[in-house]
């Protein structure tokens, strides 16, 4: 909880929003803090502290406690006193301390008390704080800050601008000897806490102490100059470095929470920026919120993740995974085994820009219960054999498909996809539902286990999250539930349901079909509706020999649109697309000949009526055959209507 909430809330203040800083923003990060505590996360990164909240029975106060000390950091830049600075480390650093305990635990064999444990975390953000205030002084002062108790400073004949100068003097090393003391009795403090923690949480606080503790030593070590020399864990160089960017906060929800918000360290951000405020420093913003400030959601419309439920880790979908997921599923119809189809837009620029970024994906059923999973850009597999392994996910074009085991949900009333950094631009959506339902005595002798699920799909077109989008979060609410039930769940979740069965996402080959087999049956119609109406008008204003002209022409050309069409048939994306189409195609492929024919027949008839008698000369006239070319170039005229507006017949009649 405080991880990935501390996260967010350092985003605020060094995020690419922290612009944006203000008490308001503030008073609104606090409203929020009171909803998760209230089970009605905001959003999904809210979710994952929603169940630790409950699931740890966390206290409100330290979290407000924290918001506090942001305040703080808005409006004091000068400290009076000890006092004044040791509530300022514990708001931003002593919380997070007082927080983690319950996560790491005490000992059963504890000598102290559990208050005394707690007072150990206090003192050690206090330590951790003071210890990271000396190494900034040069830092801060560049930013005209001083963190550093005015009378203190006083007392060793200091002024804020003696600071701002930036000379070593004897006064300055004498200051520094007492405040690096006063660190370490810290420290000590700290320690006696420390050994009465879990026997498996102690060792990372001990090395978290021993490596902060360098911290002081190096000041010493560079003449207790930090104005102009920053002091690196242990010794300097890269390799301190990269151990320093390993923030405790961060290991320590890795450790203990990596189930719900496992992320990796960016290479990129090595380096600390100044220390103040939360201290959660660049590798941490892995968690990063990309919505503007203005983007508070308004929880009103959203689906309640009100409880959240744990679920495997997330595999990837092959043969291999499903069959072994359905062995182990439970037949007491408690689990469910989940299938996520996720699209990337096939838009430029739509892969996954952040590698190291994962995929949060919140299932939630109609009554808030919810299974929140991470799903990394690359997932490695344990098995050698599976083909899929490393392969990189979310790229542009791809459709990812994942699976896990969880508990059975009620029906899905929504999902929220959102990343934890860069930008992504989502394509498609789908979900599949299996779960293995207990069978009867009967069935149980011929080992036939029915299974029952859902198949949900979501409408979805190309939805940029992350950066350059406002948003960092999508719901979708399912457009198309499709229940199921059978023997055979292994062949739903690898091959799909039936084509047939599929909703239409996007421009699919099905809806693409109906729109050709519109088109088509659109010019005949406009064609011989413009063959009917101008052999009537030829009839009535030019008389039966011309329109008998208009409506040879217009045969003609209507053949030639039927030729036209049956050469386009012909060719093989059509011939491939139709085998798809299934239903559309069978409601217009036997109609397809008998129109031909009727036509053809309707053409003989009349040439047979007309001519057969041997009473009017085959000889035509100018006007007649310019009637003629006319009524062909009705089927051209049919060719620019149709086009601007095919007629939706093959809808309707599928309908
Ligand atoms: C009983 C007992 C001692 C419990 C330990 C409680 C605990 C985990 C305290 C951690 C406090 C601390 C040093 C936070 C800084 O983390 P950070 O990663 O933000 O540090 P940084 O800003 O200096 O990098």
């Amino acid at each position: 909880m405080h991880a990935a909430w501390g996260r967010r809330t350092d985003e605020l203040v060094d995020g690419p929003n922290s612009v944006h800083m203000s008490s308001d923003v503030l008073d609104m990060w606090e409203v929020r803090l009171q909803d998760i505590f209230k089970g009605r996360p905001h959003d999904i990164i809210d979710v994952a502290p929603t169940h630790i909240v409950f699931s740890f029975s966390l206290d409100i106060k330290p979290f407000r406690d924290v918001i506090e000390g942001m305040r703080m950091d808005t409006r004091k830049f000068r400290y009076q006193n000890f006092q004044e600075l040791y509530i300022y480390s514990y708001r931003v650093v002593g919380t997070f301390g007082l927080m983690s305990v319950l996560v790491l635990g005490i000992a059963p064999d504890s000598l102290i008390s559990a208050q005394g444990v707690y007072e150990g975390a206090i003192h050690f953000g206090t330590a951790n704080q003071l210890t990271n205030i000396l190494r900034d002084v040069g830092e801060d002062a560049t930013l005209g800050r001083v963190y550093l108790s005015q009378n203190e400073l006083a007392h060793f004949g200091l002024l804020d601008t003696d600071i701002f100068a930036r000379k070593v003097t004897d006064q300055w090393r004498e200051f520094m000897k007492e405040q690096i003391a006063k660190a370490r009795i810290y420290f000590n403090l700290a320690e006696e806490g420390a050994s009465q923690l879990d026997k498996a949480s102690r060792w990372q606080i001990w090395s978290a102490l021993f490596m902060y503790r360098g911290i002081l030593d190096t000041i010493e070590d560079n003449g207790y100059d930090n104005f102009t020399k920053r002091a690196y864990l242990l010794a300097s160089g890269s390799e301190t470095a990269a151990m320093e960017s390993i923030p405790l906060r961060h290991s320590i929800s890795a450790t203990n929470q990596s189930f719900l918000l496992k992320r990796r360290r960016n290479p990129e951000n090595q380096f600390q920026s100044s220390s103040r405020r939360f201290h959660l420093h660049t590798p941490t913003r892995r968690f990063r919120i990309h919505s503007k400030l203005s983007g508070f959601r308004d929880s009103k419309g959203y689906a309640r993740p009100s409880r959240l439920l744990p679920a495997t880790e997330v595999k990837i979908c092959t043969d291999n995974s499903v069959e072994k997921l359905f062995s182990s599923l439970r037949d007491d119809g408690s689990q469910s085994l989940y299938k996520v189809k996720l699209g990337t837009s096939n838009v430029y620029g739509s892969s996954l820009s952040d590698l190291n970024a994962g995929i949060l994906l919140c299932v939630i059923d109609e009554n808030g219960d919810s299974i929140l999973q991470r799903i990394p850009s690359s997932i490695i597999t344990n098995h050698a054999t599976e083909s899929e392994d490393g392969v990189l996910h979310f790229q542009r074009g791809s459709v990812d498909e994942f699976t896990f085991e969880g508990p059975k949900l009620g029906k899905v009333g929504a999902v929220w996809i959102s990343l934890e950094s860069g930008q992504w631009r989502l394509g498609s959506v789908s979900l599949t539902v299996i779960c293995g339902k207990q069978s009867s005595l009967e069935e149980k002798d011929e080992e036939k286990l029915q299974y029952t699920g859902f198949s949900y799909n979501f409408a979805v077109e190309n939805i940029l999250l992350g950066e350059g989008s406002d948003s960092s979060m999508v719901q979708l609410r399912p457009c198309l539930v499709t229940e199921l039930s059978g023997v055979d769940p292994v062949t739903i979740f690898t091959k799909g349901l039936p084509e047939s069965t599929l909703p239409v996402s996007g421009i699919s080959n099905e809806e693409t079909m109906r729109e050709y087999e519109d088109l088509k049956l659109s010019l005949l119609l406009y064609d011989a509706m413009l063959i009917f109406v101008g052999t009537s008008v030829a009839s009535f204003s030019a008389g039966e020999n011309i329109s008998f002209a208009f409506l040879t022409g217009g045969m003609g050309g209507f053949f030639y649109l039927l030729l036209l069409q049956r050469s386009v048939d012909g060719l093989p994306a059509a011939e491939l697309t139709s085998t798809n189409i299934g239903q559309t195609n069978q409601t217009f492929g036997g109609s397809k000949v008998p129109i031909f024919v009727f036509a053809l027949a309707i053409g003989f008839t009349l040439l047979t009526v007309k001519y057969g008698s041997g009473d009017v000369p085959i000889v035509f006239t100018p006007k007649q055959l310019i009637a003629g070319m006319i009524g062909f170039l009705a089927c051209k005229v049919s060719v620019v209507l149709a086009a601007v507006k095919p007629l939706p017949i093959s809808l309707k009649i599928n309908e």
